[in-house]
């Protein structure tokens, strides 16, 4: 599907969808569990994908009028019956990995041409260490992978900079080997915080994990149990900065956005980038509202170590603030669903921005005035094509880009959001 934006003001009221990471963790958790209802989760591409591990693995998950159902496969995974398909996920194809790894057989994944794409090197290592065997197919560390249990538990030695869900996924399904992880982090840990998302969502499942000097540790033995047998998932602090930056952009005479409590998510860093930006706006963190209204922007400084999704929003409210806008410590945003380093500095430019790009960095050399309606293409990855729609907001003419189904993936509503907000949204 192609969506043109033309460029707009947006006004009123938007709410940010459940967050996806909660959401994948949550299904996870009551998978383990002896079952959970889960309110206010995420219904998208990339949750249906652990939803259905859940069933592979001998659970079962079902929506009744809004509130997922899971029935938990109660500890250890069974032996799925199938390929488990984890679609464009890699947050499920990183939980699942090990999961099955606690399984008395072998489990095959698989996924989408980019999630075959993406590093699984580090975990397939982790568990042979802890005693199981993982493979990648293509001996090139990557899916399809063919993961052999039962592990007992032990000790793996990591590295923490190519993918934080390494480590929540052997947290996860440590808590219940007989002999517990320990984690060892051999280089520093970028994503930092969604293992703190992780170790959330398992004290809130009655599980014990804790950081240690040289990585984090979780205990075995341990059962999964939910408070009151519920769960509720809070809003996407990711999903909220399009919302956001469409304000800071455009918002005449105002955004507010619902949904955005303060929380473990590392992208509520958006709140203190925007107003570091110089955009108006209000953070009223009790009630999880923020109103953001159009202004003019400057260029500034960010390093996304602990932020990688946000890199497609910073280099968009990059493009339209004066000046430059550098963004550092990003060398694991080219990891994700698309190199989103490149697939910024690309796209951006078609649009007239002025972007240079490192290994390691973007820089973003910026001026609203500059930017033009363009052809772009959203490169199979969700937040790409949400981050140009924004761009489309401020660019001159009409922005049309390719793929915006993708956008299901982690914010199935978005295009009704911005047509909710006053966009001509157009899709053919
Ligand atoms: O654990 C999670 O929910 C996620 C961790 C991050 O990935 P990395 O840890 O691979 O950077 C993030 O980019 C992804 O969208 C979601
Ligand atoms: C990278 C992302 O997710 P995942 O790693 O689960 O594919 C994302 O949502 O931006």
């Amino acid at each position: 599907m192609k969506v043109t934006v033309p460029q707009s003001r947006v006004h009123g009221d938007a709410h940010a969808p459940p967050s996806k990471s909660y959401t994948h963790r949550a299904i996870l958790a009551a998978g383990y569990s002896d079952g959970a209802l889960v309110h206010h989760y995420l219904g998208s591409a990339d949750t249906r994908e652990t939803m259905g591990a859940v069933e592979a693995f001998g659970g079962d998950v079902a929506d009744v009028q809004d509130v997922l159902e899971v029935d938990g496969f109660g500890g250890r995974p069974e032996v799925p019956p199938d390929v488990v398909d984890c679609g464009n996920s890699g947050t499920t194809m990183r939980l699942t990995t090990v999961a099955a790894a606690l399984a008395d057989g072998i489990t095959v994944l698989t996924g989408d041409a980019s999630l075959r794409s993406r590093p699984q090197g580090p975990l397939l290592d982790a568990v042979d260490q802890l005693g199981g065997s993982a493979r990648s197919t293509r001996a090139n560390g990557q899916a399809p992978l063919v993961v052999e249990g039962p592990i007992e538990g032990g000790t793996v030695t990591i590295p923490g900079d190519v993918s934080s869900q390494f480590v929540s996924a052997l947290l996860m399904a440590g808590a219940v080997t007989d002999d517990g992880v320990d984690v060892e982090l051999s280089t520093e840990l970028k994503s930092a915080p969604y293992v703190d998302i992780t170790l959330e969502v398992l004290d809130d499942f009655g599980v014990e994990a804790t950081r240690t000097e040289s990585g984090y540790r979780v205990p075995g033995g341990q059962s999964y149990e939910p408070r009151d047998g519920e769960y509720t998932v809070p809003g996407d602090f990711s999903s909220a900065s399009y919302l956001l930056a469409a304000g800071a952009l455009a918002g005449d005479p105002e955004v507010e956005v619902h949904e955005v409590y303060p929380s473990a998510q590392g992208d509520s860093a958006i709140i203190d980038i925007l107003t570091e930006m110089g955009a108006d706006l209000e953070w009223d963190r009790e009630n999880g509202r923020a109103v953001v209204r159009r202004s003019e922007l400057s260029g500034t400084t960010v390093d996304v170590g602990d932020t990688p999704d946000l890199l497609p929003t910073i280099a968009t409210l990059g493009a339209a603030a004066d000046g430059t806008t550098e963004i550092v410590n990003a060398e694991h945003v080219r990891f994700k669903e698309t190199d989103r380093v490149s697939a910024m500095a690309e796209q951006l430019s078609k649009m007239g921005a002025e972007v240079e790009e490192e290994r390691d960095a973007l820089l973003v050399h910026g001026g609203e005035s500059d930017l033009v309606g363009a052809d772009v293409e959203g490169l199979g990855d969700h937040r790409i094509v949400m981050a140009l729609a924004v761009a489309g907001l401020v660019a001159d003419g009409e922005t049309t880009i390719t793929g915006a189904e993708d956008v299901d993936v982690s914010f199935p509503g978005f295009f009704d959001v911005l047509y909710e907000l006053g966009v001509d949204v157009s899709r053919e």
